[in-house]
């Protein structure tokens, strides 16, 4: 469930004044998300989903992350696009939280991930990168390698409950990935999170990307880095090959990889994996009792992160 902050109707409709969207019909929450409270809202002029910006986001962030999507979205990428307010505003407060008005997303995100999806994640993930291009602000990445010793020095003294020997393994990976980190790699405007929840399909095409809340200006290899490891995976953490050329074979045929960034494939992957497993074991050693939503697996990630530490070149990822 992801409906931390109610809104009463009353305060709904004075919210609602300050947009041209007409008068509400209907508003819902969304049961899935984990970080904000999402509304469905049906009005007399369409459909759009209502975010209440909660903890995580730092609302000096919303305008770089409403306006990557407004940019993107003008240049042809499908995405969820905020509502400027009638005084030209992209979020206004409601009941004491930032919040801001989108268009509708047709689609569904898929519960099983097929190779025909990975195809699709590929092409909109260099769509994404091209669209971003001349998006004039910059958000530097707070879950980058500059950031995963201050997290991890949150957990490290009970990294060992989770899994005995876990924090060793954290440790000498993070130095391995530290010391092996690239330099001088293409970068530009990332989404950093495209996991199969955040992107949605109709059929076996994509219909359009969500989530930018932890978008920034980072290295376009470390992005697909991030997809290598949320779709090509098999529930049994075995790396499939054929996933990952897919999703390759699409994304580099609107974005070729330069030499550099294919060597970097490696410990881009790993350090992907690290990002995730970090946030992943800060958040379930510190959620509280009865929390409602259920954190998720950080060994999940420590697997993944085997792997990519075993790996030698992008060949390992089914590149030639
Ligand atoms: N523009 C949109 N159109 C259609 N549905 C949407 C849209 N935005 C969000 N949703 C719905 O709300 C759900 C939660 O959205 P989102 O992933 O942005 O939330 P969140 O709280 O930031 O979650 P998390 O970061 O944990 O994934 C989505 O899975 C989707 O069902
Ligand atoms: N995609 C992240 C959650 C943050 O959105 C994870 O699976 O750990």
């Amino acid at each position: 469930m992801a409906v931390y902050t109610e809104v009463s109707d009353e305060a709904l409709a004075s919210f609602l004044e300050a947009y041209d969207i007409g008068t509400a019909l209907s508003f819902k929450g969304i049961a899935e998300g984990v970080e904000n409270s999402n509304y469905l809202l049906i009005t007399t002029a369409g459909q759009f989903v209502l975010t209440l910006y909660e903890k995580r986001v730092d609302p000096a962030d919303l305008p770089y992350f409403l306006g990557l999507m407004r940019h993107l979205s003008a240049r042809g990428l499908s995405c969820p696009v905020p509502v400027a307010a009638k005084d030209g505003a992209l979020f206004r407060t409601l009941c004491g939280r930032p919040a801001a008005v989108q268009t509708f997303l047709p689609g569904v995100w898929p519960r099983r991930v097929r190779n025909e999806h990975c195809a699709g994640v590929g092409a909109a993930l260099a769509a994404l990168h091209h669209a971003g291009e001349g998006f004039p602000l910059t958000r530097a990445n707070a879950l980058g390698p500059a950031g995963w010793r201050p997290l991890f020095a949150q957990s490290a003294t009970r990294a060992d409950e989770v899994r005995a020997g876990l924090a060793e393994e954290i440790e000498s990976a993070l130095s391995a990935i530290l010391s092996a980190w690239p330099e001088g790699l293409p970068r530009g405007q990332i989404h950093a999170d495209l996991f199969p929840d955040n992107v949605f399909f109709l059929g076996d095409r994509v219909s359009g990307l969500i989530d930018f809340y932890f978008a920034c200006t980072d290295l376009y290899a470390y992005d697909v880095a991030v997809c290598l490891n949320a779709w090509c995976f098999e529930a049994d953490a075995s790396f499939n090959v054929t996933k990952a050329r897919l999703l390759l074979a699409a994304y580099t045929a609107q974005r070729p990889l330069s030499v550099p960034e294919r060597e970097a494939l490696p410990v881009l992957c790993a350090g992907a994996a690290l990002r995730f497993l970090l946030t992943r074991l800060h958040d379930w050693l510190n959620h509280p009792a009865g929390a409602l939503v259920t954190p998720k697996d950080p060994l999940e990630y420590a697997r993944k992160l085997r792997f990519h530490r075993a790996a030698r070149s992008a060949r390992d990822y089914g590149l030639d």
